[in-house]
């Protein structure tokens, strides 16, 4: 193995597995953290989902730490931490946290901080992150259910999440090519800043990042940050060519889709596909809590209509809506008891027949694939950018279409299904 990616949701990984896998890299995904190096599989980079991005900072580093041990166990020469593109975190975590942590454990002097992912519209500029042309707080992201992003400047909004200082690597040093990018990384350290937040505007920037990093012990960052990673041990004579890829054989079955993520981009898909006449079923959390409403009910809805078209169950719902409940049953607990509600209706599904799944929503993602048990994956074609198709590859006969929430085009549910007819 060359590269060990930890990321911190399960959507996440699968992003940054589509992006080593285009520039050439056999990556496999696997789920959870690795009992062992000898329970990762054989591949140029091992992506391992983590669901830490929103638990106690101290959890996130010691399941960061084990699959650090494991993938470092296993033989990885270079480990990326796999954040999100839009920075999800509060101010307890857990990027700071986990990133100092994993500095301790690889004897790294300095590592850098980007996000940036320009086919998604996240760029960084002067150390501030925008999502499109908005700055970040000033986004959709403001309200997310579980990490409001209000803040959007990275330098700040790290530096409330470590002990460690936090320095800037401007633009106008990126522009000057990798080697000059290196020397601002080596003199911030030198200055005693361990963390360098990178401005990165487009691919060819991030691509500057990548090769400046080559042969550093750490980097962190959304999936854009592994762009150039591959180069560096094509160049080196490490990566093997990839061979052509087998066709991607999504097995035959029946079709569902879960969405448990409130972005704008999946409300906006939700809208779409109940347009389009996809069935569909809407959980309402107050009855979910009042017990009310259970994976039973769900599944009695959606069993009889399974068939030619798939059926869709969410609990996605304006910002005002998530606000109310939040604020009458606390913010952790509503999202637990519809991830854990959205889990069962998929265990369901599966055992009434469906093997074709896409699920919106990172958090909600991992919850599904808890519940269904699945532990390894492997990459398939590209959805939209960010998402693959991916296929199961621990012997569940099932393809999961894993979506980041507010990643994909707004007839995402529909097309994605019909890419595997
Ligand atoms: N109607 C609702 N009211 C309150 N919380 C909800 C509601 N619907 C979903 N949630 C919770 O909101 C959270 C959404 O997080 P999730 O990670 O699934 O989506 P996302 O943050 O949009 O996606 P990503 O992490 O990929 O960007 C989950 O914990 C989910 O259970
Ligand atoms: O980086 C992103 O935006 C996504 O891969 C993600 O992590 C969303 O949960």
């Amino acid at each position: 193995m060359l590269l060990g990616v930890i990321a911190d949701d399960l959507t996440g990984a699968t992003d940054v597995a589509l992006m080593l896998a285009r520039e050439g890299m056999r990556v496999v995904q696997t789920v959870g953290t690795p009992a062992s190096a000898a329970a990762l599989p054989d591949a140029d980079a091992v992506v391992v989902s983590l669901k830490s991005r929103t638990n106690p900072p101290d959890e996130a580093v010691a399941w960061s730490l084990a699959s650090c041990e494991a993938l470092l166990g296993a033989g990885a020469r270079q480990i990326l931490f796999k954040y999100c593109s839009t920075f999800d975190s509060t101010d307890r975590g857990n990027i700071g946290p986990v990133a100092e942590a994993l500095m301790a454990r690889l004897g790294a002097a300095y590592t850098i901080a980007c996000p940036a992912f320009p086919a998604n519209g996240r760029s960084v500029y002067q150390g501030h992150l925008f999502v499109g042309s908005a700055l970040l707080s000033d986004s959709p992201m403001k309200d997310h259910p579980l990490t409001p992003m209000r803040d959007a400047n990275l330098v700040r909004v790290l530096g409330r999440q470590t002990r460690l200082p936090v320095g800037l690597v401007p633009y106008q040093t990126v522009a000057k090519g990798a080697a000059a990018t290196r020397a601002a990384f080596e003199a911030l350290a030198k200055d005693g800043a361990a963390i360098g937040v990178a401005d990165a505007v487009t691919d060819a920037d991030l691509r500057t990042l990548g090769e400046a990093f080559d042969g550093a012990p750490l980097l962190t960052g959304g999936s854009g940050i592994a762009l150039g990673l591959p180069e560096n041990f094509r160049r080196a004579g490490l990566l093997r060519p990839a061979a052509a890829a087998a066709p991607f054989a999504a097995p035959r079955g029946l079709s569902a889709v879960l969405a448990g993520s409130c972005s704008a981009a999946t409300r906006g898909q939700v809208r779409d596909a109940e347009e389009r006449g996809v069935p569909a079923f809407a959980i309402d959390p107050v009855a979910l809590a009042e017990g009310r409403l259970s994976a039973a009910d769900v599944l009695a809805w959606a069993k009889p209509r399974l068939g030619a078209t798939p059926v869709l169950v969410y609990s996605t719902a304006e910002p005002e809506a998530v606000r109310a409940i939040q604020e009458r049953f606390g913010r952790e607990a509503s999202g637990a008891m519809v991830e854990r509600l959205l889990g069962e209706v998929a265990r369901g599904l599966v055992e009434a027949g469906v093997s074709r799944l896409v699920v919106a929503g990172g958090e909600t993602s991992g919850a599904v694939v808890g519940a269904l048990g699945v532990t390894m994956l492997e990459i398939g074609p590209e959805i939209d950018p960010g998402v693959p198709w991916t296929l199961a590859a621990d012997g569940h006969r099932i393809a999961l279409a894993l979506k980041s929430g507010n990643f994909g085009g707004r007839d995402f549910f529909t097309r994605s299904l019909s890419m595997l007819d």
